[in-house]
Parts: C-alpha cells; structure tokens; sequence
C-alpha cells in the first residue's frame, strides 16, 4: 500500500517522539532497575555473613572479657606467663622461632624444610591484612566458634576435673598425654620437635613441611588439644604413675574396677610407661608396689587375697603369658568377660609379683621393626584381682572385690614404618585392625549410639569393661616429639581428645554382704564364747605359774638368808655340806633338800622351811595336774574352733547363705 510523504514526516516525528519518551521510559526503567538491583543485590547474603561473623567475634571478644575479668578478681587464679600465652598466641610459634633459630644455626635445615607460615589473619591489631579477605572472615568465624566451643568444653572438664563425675552414675575416661624424648636415631636423622607442652595440660602441635610443597604449605597450622594433664620430656616415671594411677590403686582396694591403658603410635613409650626398666619401673610395677603396701597397712582388720592373670592378644589369638599353651576362648559371664582357663595365680609379695611379671614378659611376642628395636606385636593385659573379707559387728562375712587391668597396647603403624616382611605386615594389619576397632567403639561410645561394635576384635572386647561399664577409666596417649611422626602423633592425639568425651558408668563398690544363717551365727557366738573361755584359762594359767615362782622364790630366799648355824646345817645334807651346793639349780636344789630326823630338832625355823617345802611340793603337784587339765580342755576347744571355722567357711563358700544382699 502507498504511504504519503506527509504522513511519513509526521511519522518520522512520531518515531522520533516515541524514541525519545522510549529514552526518558528506559532511563525511568534504568534507574528504577538501579532503585530494584541494589534492592535485589545478589550478595546481600555475604553482608548478612559478615554480620554474624561480627557478632560471634564480639562474642568471642566478651568471653574473653570475663575470663580475663575473673582472673583479675581472682588473683589466685590468674594464668601464669605460660597460661597467657593461650589467648595470646599459639605457642607453636616460640617452637617455629626456636626451631628456625636451630635452622640459622644449621644451614643443612635451610635446604630440607621449611616451617609452616599460616597467613596472618587481619586482626584489631592489624587491620591492614587486605589480601584474601573472604578467607580471613572464613578463617575468623571458624577459629571464633572453635575458641568459645572449647571454652565450653573446659569449662565443663573442668567442672568434672577433680573426680570425673558428670553427675549421677556417670563418669568420663581420664586422659593423660606423654611426649618422651628425642631418640638418638631421630637426631641424627634430622628430625625436629613438632610438641610443645604448656602449663602441664596443653599441647600444641606443629607441622613442619617442605618448601617444595606448595599445596601443602598453604594448608599447614598448628593444633591445640587440651587435656587432663600432659607431660613433658622429662617427667618422671613416679609422677606419671601418682597422677595418673595411684588414685585408681585405691579404688580397687575399696571394691572398685580401675583400666590404665596406655596408646599410641609404635616407638611412641608405651611399654616404657606401662613396664619401664630395672631402673625406672613403670605404671604396672608401681602400681602393684602401692597395692601390697596399702594391703599391709590394713591387714590388720581383715584378709586380702591377691590374684593375677597376665595375657596377650596377639593376631586375634589370646595368649596366656604366664603359662602359654593353647589360645584361650574369651566368654562374658557375670564378672564381664573373661579368658577362660587362664592362670590366676596367687600373690603374697610384690617380690613375687615382679618375678611373674618378668616371666609374662619373657614369654611376650616383640620383635624389632624399623620404627622400634624391641617393638611389641601384642596387646598385653596384667589383670589383678583383690579380694578383700571381713566380719561386721553383726558377724556377717563382707565380702569386697576389687579388679585393676593394667594394659600396654601394640602401637598404631604405618605399613611403611615397619618391615615389610610378610609374618611382619599380618602382625600389624591385624594390630591396626583391633586399634581401628577401638577407634569406632570410641566413636560409638562418644556418639552414645545404642551399639557398640565391641565383637569386632578381641581386643575390644576385653576393653569392655574399661570403655563402656562401671570403671574408673584412665588413658595414657604416648607421643613422639619428632616432626618425622607428625601424622601418628596428630592421630594418637585425636583419639585421645575423642576418648575424653566417652562417659562410663560410676564404678559400685563390687560389695557383697554375706548374712550368716541362724545355725551359722550360733555357731559363729559358741565360737566366740570358746575363745574367750581359751583366753580366761590361759591367764589363770599364767597366774598359777606366776606364784609357784614367787613360791620358790621366797623358798630360795629363805635359804639364801644370813645363815645361822642352824639354819645353814638344814640344808646341808650330811655327806655333802659344802656351800658349792646353793649354787645348784633350783629343781636340783629342792630335790636334793632332805629331812634328816637329826633336823627336826633343829628348832621354830626348820619347821617353817620344811612347812614351805611342803607347800611348794603340792603346789607343783597341783601345777602339773592343772597344766594337764587345760593343756587337754584347750585342745578340745582348739579342735571345736577349729571345726566351727571350716563350717563357717563351707556355709559362706558354698552359698548355703540367706539374704545376700548388695550393698549399694
Ligand atoms: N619417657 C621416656 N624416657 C626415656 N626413654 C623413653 C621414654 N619413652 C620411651 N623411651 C624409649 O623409647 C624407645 C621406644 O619405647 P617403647 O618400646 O616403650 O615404645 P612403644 O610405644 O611400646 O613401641 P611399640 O608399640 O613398638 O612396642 C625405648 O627405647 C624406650 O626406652
């Protein structure tokens, strides 16, 4: 269709018209766009991020506020220079500053390592730290929430501290951390110290890596794990075993069940902390030391009877040590699980303790691996039993059992850390195999799941008692100082921190109060009129003896006064009047007295002498019968007591009792 040029002008100022409100509409439409896009601002989601990232850092800020506030206003409290250092900076870095001073020093360091350098993080202190700004605030928020989380934590071990009761019948493991010293092989290859303990409590790890390794080097920092008490290099053998263990000892003479097991990578001081040498014994011979110690002390006010078991677990199979032979079947009955028909044997000393011991140990499976000279490939278990009777007032027989487990487990090993000969690597498969499945009942245990794998491995299944019944708990976590084990130290320390959290059941008095019955208790009061009659009759008998010798006494002096002619004549016998005969013994002299018809003339004083004579004859007679009469009556009653006790014993042993009753 033909179009006219006039309505094409006004068309063309049509056109222009519209574009030009289509302009002002689009520009109304841009800047509403604008009004809507910051309105719709994609990252709003980041300010809302960052907002609560600033609340949690004033909430961190405020925390340490009031611990720094109650500090001031308890002086007594207040940390100590090494106490500080926590909230101030992570003592890693005094360990970097010594160990790269120890590198200016050795230039062979410079060319190997080179020491983790996490990047600062921007603080009031330096607000500067521009770079990676997303991840700082990451950083930030991860190390606020980590810092008040933990302050919980302490907070709530501390509370829990003293005894480990969480209130209730509940209980948690005690954990114990023990770095040993640098070995000489360690030294020589270079290694350098990754563990710093503070304050007998802390620990703070850090990694080492090489400059080569880039990925690496951006991720390293140092970690701190807190725990009941850590020890440092140098402690001693005693210390270790009075803060952690003795305790414990105690326990199990008042009935209760305590485990000490010792953890950790191979070459760690496991065996050095649970056995130790001739010279510095460890926990197990202390441990016992203590017991019979504490078991004289009190023996006086009923009978201790000592037991022991010595076992190992080795490749699944359970070994007794003491009398090896065929493995042993493990079942569970009433006392929990047990290795049935192993040795229990009988102890009286420490002396005799020590000398099994030795011989368990000699029977143990070690071997030398790579990582350890005397490495040992199985789990061993000493298991000491106290029993513990006596009679109350009312006669009944109290019955007290008390069971100290003392273990040294294999250590955790990387398949190249040891030789790779095959009966070797089975043995520390099978190792690993029973320390993972310790790891998962730990996890199910933290994680309160309703199972736990406790089957998986014999191992664990032993730990039973120790991890999830009524047991006073302690774990002692072995660690290497050198940066050359940092992966099995940062694992020994995880699970150590992670066992913390396992609550156990409080440990009863394992108590039984055995009711003796009506027969029993006659019984029981004949016995104890008989023996106070026994005691009566002992004295009178006594009391006799006493005055025939004041008799002869008084006879010896008679004759042994000034002599008057006459009297000196009396006790003389006619063929034999020397003086030599007074110094004859006393029998000797009464027998060989005699009366002379020429005596009787002798006067008032031969008559008493011969009175005396008399007396003391028939009183010897008198004597002899008496001493017969209750030597006779005290056997008898020695025979009944005799009897009365095995009754008693029978009827207690064999169960013929009434009421057992347990004490709660
Ligand atoms: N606290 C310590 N003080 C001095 N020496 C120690 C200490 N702890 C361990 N050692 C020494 O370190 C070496 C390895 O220790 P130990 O045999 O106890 O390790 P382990 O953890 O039992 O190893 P494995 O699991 O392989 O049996 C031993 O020579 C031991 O004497």
């Amino acid at each position: 269709m033909p179009v006219s040029t006039r309505s094409q002008i006004s068309s063309t100022q049509d056109e222009q018209q519209r574009s030009r409100s289509r302009r002002s509409n689009e520009e109304t439409q841009m800047s509403n766009v604008t009004n809507n896009f910051t309105f719709r601002n994609p990252h709003h989601g980041l300010k809302e991020k960052m907002r609560a990232l600033t609340l949690l850092y004033e909430q961190q800020k405020k925390a340490s506020a009031i611990v720094r506030s109650n500090n001031i206003s308890n002086p007594s409290s207040s940390p100590k220079p090494d106490q500080e250092k926590r909230f101030t900076s992570h003592p890693s870095a005094d360990l970097l500053t010594s160990c790269q001073r120890q590198e200016q020093k050795d230039p062979k360091f410079n060319n190997v390592m080179r020491e983790n350098t996490v990047p600062l993080l921007p603080t009031m202190a330096n607000p500067t730290a521009e770079t990676a700004k997303t991840t700082v605030v990451r950083k930030l928020s991860m190390v606020g929430t980590r810092n008040v989380q933990e302050q919980e934590k302490m907070e709530t071990y501390a509370k829990t501290e003293k005894n480990g009761r969480i209130g209730g019948d509940e209980s948690r493991i005690h954990v114990f951390v023990r770095l040993r010293p640098m070995a000489k092989k360690e030294k020589e290859a270079g290694s350098r110290c990754c563990v710093k303990i503070v304050n007998k409590k802390d620990v703070y790890l850090t990694e080492f890596a090489n400059e080569n390794d880039y990925l690496r080097l951006k991720r390293l920092k140092g970690r701190h794990f807190s725990f009941d008490a850590s020890f440092p290099d140098s402690t001693t053998q005693h210390e270790v075993y009075t803060t952690t263990t003795a305790e414990l000892v105690e326990e199990v003479l008042q009935g209760r069940n305590g485990s000490v097991f010792c953890y950790g990578a191979t070459g760690a001081g496991k065996t050095y902390t649970m056995l130790g040498t001739l010279e510095n014994p460890g926990v197990m011979v202390l441990a016992i030391k203590d017991l019979f110690t504490s078991i004289r002390q009190r023996s006086f006010d009923g009978n201790h009877v000592v037991q022991l078991s010595y076992l190992e677990v080795y490749n699944e199979t359970v070994r007794d040590l003491l009398s090896p032979g065929r493995p042993l079947v493990l079942r569970e009955d009433k006392q929990g699980i047990v290795a049935a028909g192993i040795t229990q044997y009988r102890a009286y000393s420490t002396d005799e303790v020590m000398a099994l011991l030795q011989r368990g140990n000699q029977n143990r499976t070690t071997e030398p691996t790579r990582a350890n000279e005397t490495s040992s490939r199985s789990h061993a278990i000493l298991q000491v039993v106290v029993e513990y009777r006596v009679k109350d007032a009312l006669m009944n027989i109290v019955n007290r059992v008390g069971k100290l487990s003392l273990i040294d487990l294999a250590g955790s090993e990387r398949a190249l850390a040891t030789d790779q000969r095959t009966l070797r690597s089975l043995e520390g498969a099978n190792i690993n195999r029973s320390l993972l499945a310790l790891s998962s009942c730990i996890n199910a245990l933290v994680e309160g799941k309703k199972h736990i794998p406790y089957r998986n491995s014999k191992l664990t299944q032993l730990l039973k008692d120790s991890l999830g019944g009524a047991c006073n708990t302690v774990m002692i976590a072995n660690i290497s100082p050198s940066n050359l084990s940092f992966g099995e130290t940062q694992n020994t320390l995880h699970w150590a921190y992670r066992a913390k959290e396992i609550r156990t059941k409080t440990s009863d008095t394992n108590e039984e109060v055995i009711q003796v019955s009506e027969t029993g208790t006659d019984q029981a009061k004949l016995l104890l009129e008989l023996q106070k009659e026994n005691r009566e009759l002992r004295v009178q008998l006594t009391c006799q003896q006493q005055k025939l010798l004041t008799l002869q006494a008084q006879s010896l002096a008679a004759n042994a006064s000034p002599p008057t002619p006459s009297s000196v004549m009396s006790l003389e016998t006619p063929s034999t009047a020397q003086p030599k005969e007074k110094s004859k013994p006393r029998s000797t002299f009464l027998t060989r007295t005699c009366f002379t018809p020429e005596s009787k003339k002798r006067g008032p004083e031969e008559a008493v002498v011969k009175e005396l004579r008399l007396t003391v004859k028939a009183l010897e007679l008198e004597m002899a019968r008496m001493k017969k009469d209750h030597a006779t009556q005290l056997k008898q009653k020695d025979d009944i007591i005799r009897e009365l006790s095995r009754k008693i014993e029978k009827t207690s042993e064999v169960g013929v009792k009434k009421g057992v009753t347990r004490a709660s």
